[in-house]
């Protein structure tokens, strides 16, 4: 093992993004397609934002070694898609038992979390909240706010992103809805299917 140089990076909150970071990917709403349950609201959405960047992530890889860190900041805009409000992707760690933290720097977010056995949980997040996401638990972000969403991260640098294991189950379990009150709600997504039982027994033995 080499020795590696110390890192130092800056959160900027207004702009949501990560000053010294190493990478930077962003994501449109054309590539979030099918993630939504309402198609039509979700082509009337695209249409109206075109190429805007809808989230994009910012961060800090020094290696992709087990010891290693992963460390960044996400930036969400706010909004709607019908009653759903706005999501990121969302995945397992392909290392399924690498944990992740997040934690709030501005805006009101959710961690949506589901186990491989399809139990939810849901986490809310505001400044300064530090949530833990453990090891096997899927997880994807949701703005249910007005005001972009910016977290810091940090996850173990070999964890890798899994995006397969929501789309084969037909979404996640919940789906995060406007309560109608001007917060959200938990609700059921009718297309869920469940994983089988090996399947579950087989990522939690990884
Ligand atoms: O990868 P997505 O599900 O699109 O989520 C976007 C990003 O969310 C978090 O910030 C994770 O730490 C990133 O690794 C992830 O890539
Ligand atoms: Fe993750």
């Amino acid at each position: 093992m080499s020795m590696r140089e110390p890192g130092l990076c800056v959160v900027d909150i207004e702009k949501g993004e990560l000053r010294g970071a190493t990478n930077r990917y962003t994501k449109t709403m054309a590539d979030l397609a099918g993630l939504y349950e309402d198609e039509a609201a979700y082509q009337a959405v695209l249409a109206e934002l075109g190429d805007k960047v809808v989230y994009e992530v910012t961060d800090y890889k020094p290696s992709a070694d087990a010891g290693d860190m992963i460390i960044g900041v996400t930036r969400m805009i706010p909004g709607k898609v019908g009653r759903e409000y706005f999501l990121t992707r969302g995945h397992i760690h392909a290392n399924p038992n690498r944990p992740e933290m997040y934690y709030g720097e501005s805006g009101h977010g959710i961690m949506l979390l589901e186990s491989p056995a399809g139990e939810i949980r849901t986490v809310e997040i505001g400044p300064r909240s530090l949530c833990y996401v453990p090891p096997y638990w899927i997880h994807r972000s949701v703005n249910v706010g007005t005001t972009d969403l910016v977290m810091t991260f940090a996850y173990p640098a070999d964890s890798g992103q899994d995006y397969d294991i929501i789309a084969k189950a037909g979404g996640m379990r919940s789906r995060i809805v406007d309560d109608g009150k001007g917060g959200w709600a938990a609700v059921d997504n009718d297309g869920y299917q469940f994983r089988p039982k090996d399947l579950v027994e087989a990522i939690m033995a990884r």
